[in-house]
């Protein structure tokens, strides 16, 4: 980066300042009020396709769902978008297991009935008056129980990993499980298959998935059916896992015994059989600081280099800045994923005279990406022929 180029960062909600600390006041300004950042910074603000200016490149989200960026009209406009996967697993994984302790014991009723004592002066008579009521508050033990967790990612699998420990026995869903997720997993988890089966024979079952089209609803009324009596839902994912109506008409069957969520509806909002938080998942100092540094390092990686570490819709893809090499030598194109684009830049250069020294090229579904270090700056007429290439997105020079 040149001495005198700011790079300019855009922020929606409170990002912790471990994070922001990361850019450096001399070649940062990040301001939640700029409206030509190169470069937005958020958390679950839900971005609109009208927030997407032109000067934007880049968006991370400092958390794992990226379900409130506009993903498509992101990568039309060749915009990277970056998550910080399981920064904030253990948080998540911490509050499902008070989520469980919360369903499967008398805490919160008998809290409520305890502070409704306060007019009651005499110390012995309460604790006679408790001693008789405590069996109205009665629970059960996690230990035994089943526990079954759809979605076997970073939290999936922490939650898993604890309800081991926690002595039950677990059974696991993901169809669409990643080779080092699986490499994570606990092999006492029993891989199912089929997730009404999962749901049949689990007395908790837990949500770890991202909302996606395939996804959506995926708690329908026919899953309703299909489980246990008397199971506790767990939804730490999002409110569109789940059909609300669905999840409703099961609880007053008595299918469900509980459902525990962190995204409240109104539907359930007082009801004695859910338990409801603010989406307060991820709100840990630790998950916070985890993910805004996360989320900053890479943002800066690849506003100064290119390099890609993270993103859900470009390829992972690292180019070493050559020793020596001055600012202004390096490319970063973004095109669409059609046979010929590399041989048409390449050949722009050459026209140039501009020598290539090292390059990296990556696809991922539409996309391609390509970091090029040249042994000269190229001229604005070379880099205005290959931003006019057919089918080239976004050329930029760092
Ligand atoms: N309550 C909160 O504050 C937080 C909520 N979340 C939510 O949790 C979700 C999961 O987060 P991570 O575990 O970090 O993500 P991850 O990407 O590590 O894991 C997600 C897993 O879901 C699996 N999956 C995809 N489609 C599936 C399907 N149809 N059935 C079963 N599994 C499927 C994937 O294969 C992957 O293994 C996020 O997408 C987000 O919506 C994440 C962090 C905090
Ligand atoms: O990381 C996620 O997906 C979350 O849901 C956390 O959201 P937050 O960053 O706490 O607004």
């Amino acid at each position: 980066m040149s001495e005198t180029q700011t790079r300019r960062i855009k922020t929606y909600n409170q990002i912790s300042d471990k994070g922001l600390s990361r850019f450096n006041s001399t070649h940062y300004q990040v301001d939640p009020a700029l409206d030509d950042a190169e470069a937005i910074l958020l958390r679950s603000y839900k971005l609109q396709v009208s927030d997407l200016t032109a000067s934007v490149r880049a968006i991370a989200r400092a958390g794992a769902g990226v379900n409130n960026v506009p993903l498509p009209a992101c990568t039309d406009q060749g915009i990277v978008v970056f998550n910080t996967p399981g920064a904030n697993a253990n948080a998540v994984k911490e509050l499902v297991l008070s989520g469980m302790l919360l369903a499967s014991r008398g805490i919160l009723p008998g809290m409520r009935y305890v502070s409704e004592l306060s007019d009651m002066t005499d110390n012995a008579e309460m604790s006679k008056l408790l001693e008789a009521e405590k069996k109205r508050f009665a629970g059960s033990e996690l230990a035994g129980k089943t526990l079954g967790v759809i979605g076997l990612g970073a939290i999936g699998s922490l939650v898993a990993g604890m309800a081991i420990d926690m002595g039950m026995t677990v059974l696991g869903y993901d169809p669409a499980l990643s080779v080092d997720a699986a490499w994570r997993l606990p092999n006492q988890v029993q891989k199912i298959e089929n997730v009404s089966a999962l749901l049949g024979n689990a007395d908790y079952v837990s949500l770890h998935l991202p909302v996606l089209d395939s996804t959506r609803h995926l708690i329908s009324t026919d899953l309703v059916a299909a489980m246990k009596p008397g199971l506790c839902l767990l939804n730490f994912s999002r409110d569109e896992i789940v059909d609300t109506d669905a999840v409703v008409a099961g609880l007053d069957a008595g299918q469900l015994r509980m459902y525990v969520s962190d995204f409240p509806r109104h539907e359930l909002i007082g009801r004695e059989d859910v338990i409801l938080m603010p989406h307060i998942g991820a709100s840990t100092a630790e998950a916070e600081e985890n993910c805004a540094i996360m989320a900053a390092e890479q943002l800066k990686d690849f506003l100064e280099n290119g390099n890609i570490r993270n993103s859900v819709n470009y390829p992972s893809l690292f180019l070493d800045r050559v020793a020596g090499a001055g600012t202004g030598t390096r490319l970063a194109i973004s095109n669409k994923n059609v046979p010929g684009m590399l041989g048409k830049i390449l050949s722009i250069l050459a026209q140039q005279d501009i020598n290539v020294i090292d390059m990296i090229n990556k696809s991922r579904d539409q996309i391609a990406y390509t970091l090029i270090d040249l042994a000269s700056t190229p001229s604005e007429a070379a880099i205005a022929a290959i931003a006019d290439t057919d089918d080239v997105i976004k050329v930029t020079v760092l």
